[in-house]
């Protein structure tokens, strides 16, 4: 046995000796999470929901506050996100809807979120998503609601205003594009495909560096990508995961514009999530079109000490210059400071709607 080999062997011999710890433990855990789904099933029938975000997000938060180093607090929050995951499978399956095809970021966000032990549902719109919750083919969904280049997803707002469903989790995802072709090189390709807020996010690099590209609007990145794929005259912007997916090679990594251009994603499903300690609600409001209504619309969350963390306008679209304000603020719906305020928007406002109130990330 050489040097390195006698000082590696017996560190090795205690990894093993830990991990199979770690398996007699998480099997434990695994089944006491099987009792707790026999519970449920027991006491609630088959509408109780398996999935309980603020739940998850205390286990989460809990072990990442007392983590005694020195794995970060990310690699914490990654390794109990896959441990839940599992553990929920085993009580009911979770089929997850996203903006698909495979190898979106919705579908990474999707994975992330809720982990690898679940089903996944591509759709082909986001209205799809928001329909194959609405009839039950799909537990929760994944949409896009705002980048921090591009700013609102509108049809995730305009979704979010008519449809019943309640937002019971966020997430946020760094977004690094990467311009993917064949064969590597811009070698007789005529143009680049992208969805729109793809190829808005990236239009100063493609100016400076393939002007002379014919730019159109996809689907998806993903879609970019598989027609790329097939044809040598096409480039495509997507992540590089979807370029592995493809089997395209990358010709130029991380061209958009904002360097930390971030996509803020939100979980949609059917149950209101209780309170997990620090939470978030999303709100809808509407006032009457005279001087001094938002203003005075606002004036309830103040007076309560609600704090808002956004504030987004969207027209009504009846001609008359009126506005839904899509609001989020912190806290939980009921919580006394919230729910006071909540209800004098209800007195004052003319249109509220309360989207759910979920664990903040
Ligand atoms: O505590 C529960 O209600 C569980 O079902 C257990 C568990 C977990 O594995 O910790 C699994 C799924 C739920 O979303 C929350 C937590």
């Amino acid at each position: 046995m050489d040097d390195l080999a006698r000082q590696l062997a017996p560190l090795r011999e205690g990894i093993d000796a830990l991990d199979a710890q770690i398996l007699e433990l998480l099997s434990e855990r695994a089944r006491l999470a099987l009792r707790v789904g026999e519970v449920k099933h027991a006491l609630g029938g088959q509408d109780v929901a398996v999935l309980r975000p603020e739940r998850e997000a205390q286990v989460i938060r809990g072990l990442q506050a007392r983590n005694p180093g020195p794995l970060p607090t990310d690699a914490v929050h990654a390794v109990w996100t896959e441990i839940i995951s599992a553990c929920r499978g085993l009580e009911r399956g979770l089929t997850v809807a996203y903006l698909g095809p495979a190898g979106t970021y919705s579908e990474q966000i999707a994975l992330s979120h809720f982990g690898h032990a679940i089903t996944t549902l591509p759709c082909v719109t986001i209205d799809e998503v928001f329909r194959a919750v609405e009839a039950n083919r799909a537990d929760v969904g994944m949409v896009p609601v705002e980048n921090s280049t591009e700013g609102a997803v509108n049809r995730t707002l305009d979704l979010l205003l008519t449809s019943p469903v309640r937002i019971l989790g966020e997430n946020s995802l760094v977004v690094r594009h990467c311009l993917m072709t064949q064969s590597g090189s811009l070698e007789g390709v005529t143009r680049v495909m992208a969805h729109p807020q793809a190829l808005a996010q990236c239009q100063g690099w493609l100016t400076q560096h393939c002007n002379e590209l014919a730019r159109e609007a996809v689907s998806s990145n993903a879609e970019a990508a598989r027609l790329a794929a097939g044809d040598p005259t096409i480039a495509a912007i997507a992540s590089e995961s979807t370029a592995g997916t493809w089997s395209l090679q990358i010709v130029a990594s991380s061209i958009q514009d904002d360097p930390h251009n971030r996509t803020r994603f939100l979980a949609i499903g059917h149950q209101d999530t209780r309170p997990s300690g620090k939470d978030k609600t999303s709100l809808i409001l509407a006032v009457a079109n005279r001087a001094g209504a938002v203003y005075e619309m606002l004036t309830p969350l103040a007076q309560n000490g609600v704090s808002m963390t956004r504030f987004e306008s969207r027209p009504a679209r009846t001609g008359q210059w009126e506005y839904y304000f899509y609001v989020d603020i912190e806290g939980h719906a009921s919580d006394p400071g919230v729910a006071r305020a909540i209800e004098t928007l209800r007195e004052q406002a003319a249109f509220v709607k309360v989207l759910g109130s979920y664990p903040a990330q």
